[in-house]
């Protein structure tokens, strides 16, 4: 949206300078061919000039609905950019990577389409532009041929008469359209010039990326070899000494961490704000590198293997199912609509029964956004009903219902473990120990201490 009021600010400031100028132009070029043509020269390139402009107006009249749908259909497609740049985090959590991917090529799609039919109409403007500016120059000509052949001119001699021909008709048409050429070409130059400077940044950071992803080859040992898979019990999230920091400050937040997740043994990770909880979640999710130490997950990431969920959900567009299957969307059955009593049955597990008569029912298109219009309490019991509905093995809560009462936080953790997850859970209360068997609480300085809250 910024980019269009920036585009508009240009195109007004450079139609303000013109329509400022347009009119001493006119006049001074109206008067010096009324010199040399007499009143016939101005009078038939104003008439030129109001069939011109007819003609333009009927091959513009499609140009500007199709230049409107264009513009919206950009602002659609860099909201979605915008969208998945704020709940990156969020996305990465939930791996809707591909989810995510289907929709905005969608939407990049339908843009590339309007944008094609936009540059066929356009083609026709220019064409007819180009033959009334070639015209034109025929008819300066023209115009100065009639007082030559009427006799107005019969006193000049061939050389005096070449003289005037050139310098009304040629020279000063040619020279001004040459120049106004040279003005526009050079503003584009800029334009293209600064584009390439920042396509030219973004692909220098994408091989850094790739580059990094090659060095880093988290399935392999140090030597190369690959890992071994963990024996039953033996641990699914294994953290082996491992050095939390901040990415750029490299602040240290939590030292030397020995840690084995395994499954039925529930871990609630406690600490001051700030002390590196989330950030745990992070390394664990492969977003944050470790700066020490070893850490191997040997579940897949994803719906039916380790769901995350984060404090504050990422509502994606979409129908009330759409929320409830997220990420599932683009692999969803056939027979999806024989699902519906499993999703209503999530949905009343996490208490938003009220939410199917709100929107209409489960395949009701919305005109809201979703994170805008429910409450932070809504959004967190949405969260738990695509993990009631997604049944992951194990489930990483990220302070997942810090917006809701103790009692509905009670009821929404016993579903999770009568459903038999495993959880990792991120919280301050103490409500949170009876549903998880150990708890690491970190400390500051990058302490941390490991107890055991029950027996599995
Ligand atoms: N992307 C980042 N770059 C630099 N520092 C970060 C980044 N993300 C978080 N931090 C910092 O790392 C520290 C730990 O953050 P983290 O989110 O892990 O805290 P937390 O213990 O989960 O806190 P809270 O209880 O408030 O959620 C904070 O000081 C935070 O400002």
């Amino acid at each position: 949206m910024t980019q269009d009021v920036e585009r508009l600010c240009r195109e007004l400031t450079s139609f303000a300078s013109k329509i400022l100028t347009t009119p001493f132009t006119l006049g001074y070029y109206s008067y010096q061919c009324a010199i040399s043509t007499g009143w016939m020269g101005p009078v038939s390139i104003f008439g030129y000039f109001v069939v011109g402009s007819l003609v333009n107006k009927l091959l513009m009249g499609p140009v500007i609905p199709r230049l409107v749908e264009q513009e919206k259909l950009e602002g659609d497609f860099r909201f979605k950019h915008v969208q998945i740049r704020v709940n990156a985090e969020a996305a990465a959590f939930a791996r809707a990577g591909c989810v995510e991917y289907a929709r905005t090529e969608r939407r990049l799609k339908s843009l590339i389409a309007t944008q094609k039919e936009l540059i066929y109409q356009e083609l026709w403007l220019s064409l007819g532009t180009n033959t009334f500016d070639y015209l034109g120059g025929i008819l300066s000509y023209m115009t100065i041929a009639i007082p030559i052949f009427s006799g107005v001119y019969n006193d000049l001699s061939a050389s005096e008469l070449s003289e005037l021909i050139s310098k009304n008709a040629f020279v000063s048409i040619y020279l001004v359209n040459c120049f106004s050429q040279i003005i526009d070409l050079s503003s584009n130059l800029c334009d293209v010039a600064g584009y390439t400077h920042r396509i030219g940044e973004l692909v220098e950071v994408m091989m850094k990326i790739v580059q990094e992803d090659k060095d880093v080859s988290p399935a392999e040992e140090e030597d190369g070899s690959p890992q071994e898979k963990p024996q039953n019990g033996d641990g699914v999230f294994i953290l082996d000494n491992v050095t939390v920091s901040t990415p750029v400050s490299e602040c240290t937040l939590v030292r030397d961490l020995s840690l084995r997740v395994s499954k039925g043994n529930s871990l609630l990770i406690s600490g001051e704000t700030g002390s590196g909880k989330s950030s745990i979640l992070r390394v664990l999710a492969g977003l944050w590198k470790t700066k020490q130490g070893r850490v191997s997950v040997h579940t897949p990431f994803g719906p039916h293997g380790v769901l995350f969920l984060p404090q504050k959900s990422f509502l994606s567009d979409g129908s009330l199912r759409e929320q409830v299957i997220y990420p599932l969307k683009e692999i969803y059955p056939k027979s999806g609509r024989m699902d519906d009593e499993r999703i209503l049955k999530s949905l009343d597990m996490s208490g938003l029964t009220s939410l199917v008569s709100r929107t209409g029912g489960l395949d009701q298109a919305v005109n809201w956004n979703w994170s805008e219009v429910l409450s932070p309490g809504e959004i967190q019991r949405l969260a738990f009903s695509r993990l009631f509905y997604l049944q992951p093995k194990y489930a990483v809560l990220d302070e997942a219902s810090s917006a809701l009462s103790e009692d509905a936080e009670a009821e929404l953790y016993s579903h999770c473990t009568q459903m038999g997850m495993t959880l990792i859970s991120v919280g301050h209360r103490r409500s949170l120990q009876e549903f998880h068997h150990l708890e690491l609480r970190l400390g500051p300085g990058g302490q941390w201490e490991l107890r055991r809250l029950r027996k599995s």
